[in-house]
């Protein structure tokens, strides 16, 4: 069997490269990914389900895989897009190639794409793109057909594609601070609740199916809305869902998706990014402290609300402020209720990967916990 591939745009461009991981046919929205290391939590990230990602780092697979880095039960991403692979992986924590760990999940990816090239084209505008090899390999045209016959990533709901089907329980690690978190999860990183517990919450991970009621009945003292793939303007369920929280005034922290849909949950609308932010050095300021953090990203949608000073949340939850906003292109990152205990964020104080620079963000939900704010 040949070892080509094809990396297919839908707008017609063709790269060609070899096969990496699995061969065959896979298709989804394209982006691209500016971190420098951190590939395999990359993979593993829920919220990249049904996209290919581009890696922009040239050499990737370096250190290989280890048993402990996964943030979730499987990889996640719908193909995989790199320049340079690494022929001998080297880490006295690998314990196999990313290859192999590609090939044995059945991931498509290609390699030796000029992957500056790609971005440069990606920048202006995410699009649908197919990888092909073996046998899916076919002529130009029929393999644009099947691109385009692919689904778009605007209006997609996908939570429950990548949820728990199980509520499970993290119990506190060292102090036990008597506080109950229940999380859920619509596509959530393992280290989130790790985060949690590791500050001495108890954290019960719930499926997206959870409904705002039963979220109540567990009588929590806070409720987490996770990350996940998908657009948020196709989730007015979990909306409804959080909207019962916040009506109660238990006090709400959201990451990433949870951050869209608190946004949609006090009104604001959510919209597509020309290209998204991805990786692990994005710039953020913390406008309540005024100090920029280096942080974690993985968004392609953002919330539109007013970046300046306070505004009435549109369906009535009293004043907000967007708490944090990105360097790069003034994308709105964060946003606090002042008049009942919700915030979120945007991107990923988890860090996994990333700078741990947004840790404080999991005290801030303790403290609020603690009626402390
Ligand atoms: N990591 C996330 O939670 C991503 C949220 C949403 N799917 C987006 O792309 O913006």
């Amino acid at each position: 069997m040949t070892d080509t591939a094809l990396l297919v745009l839908e707008d017609g461009q063709v790269f060609q490269g070899k096969r990496y991981g699995a061969a065959g046919q896979t298709l989804g929205e394209i982006v691209f990914n500016t971190g420098m290391t951190g590939y395999q939590e990359t993979l593993t990230d829920p919220s990249y389900h049904r996209q290919i990602v581009v890696m922009t780092a040239p050499h990737i697979g370096n250190t290989g895989v280890n048993d402990e880095d996964d943030e979730s039960t499987q990889i996640w991403v719908a193909g995989y897009v790199v320049r340079d692979p690494a022929r001998v992986p080297s880490s006295w924590r690998a314990t196999r190639s990313l290859d192999d760990m590609l090939e044995s999940q059945g991931i498509v990816g290609i390699s030796g794409i000029d992957t500056r090239q790609l971005t440069r084209i990606l920048r202006e505008g995410v699009m649908r793109a197919g990888i092909f090899s073996g046998d899916a390999l076919a002529d130009v045209p029929e393999l644009v057909a099947r691109v385009k016959a692919g689904e778009e990533m605007a209006g997609a709901h996908l939570a429950d594609a990548v949820s728990v089907a199980e509520p499970y329980e993290i119990a506190p690690k060292g102090e036990d601070l008597g506080l109950h978190v229940v999380a859920v999860d619509l596509g959530i990183k393992a280290m989130t609740p790790e985060r949690m517990a590791e500050r001495g919450l108890r954290v019960t991970v719930v499926p997206s199916s959870t409904t705002g009621e039963q979220i109540l009945a567990m009588q929590p003292d806070g409720v987490f809305f996770s990350n996940g793939p998908g657009d948020p303007a196709a989730a007015d369920r979990s909306v409804g869902d959080l909207r019962k929280v916040l009506d109660q005034k238990v006090p709400f922290f959201g990451i990433c998706f949870g951050n869209q849909l608190l946004g949609r949950a006090l009104g604001y609308g959510t919209y597509k990014l020309p290209f998204g932010h991805r990786g692990i050095n994005q710039p953020v300021m913390d406008r309540t402290t005024n100090k920029v953090e280096i942080t974690a990203h993985n968004h392609g949608f953002a919330v539109d609300a007013p970046l300046d000073g306070e505004s009435d949340a549109p369906a009535g939850y009293g004043r907000v402020k967007v708490s944090h906003v990105c360097l790069n292109d003034d994308v709105v990152e964060g946003l606090e209720c002042l008049d009942i205990p919700a915030f979120s964020v945007q991107y990923h104080p988890e860090a996994a990967a990333g700078p741990h620079d947004a840790a404080y963000l999991f005290d801030r939900f303790i403290d609020l916990m603690k009626g402390e704010r």
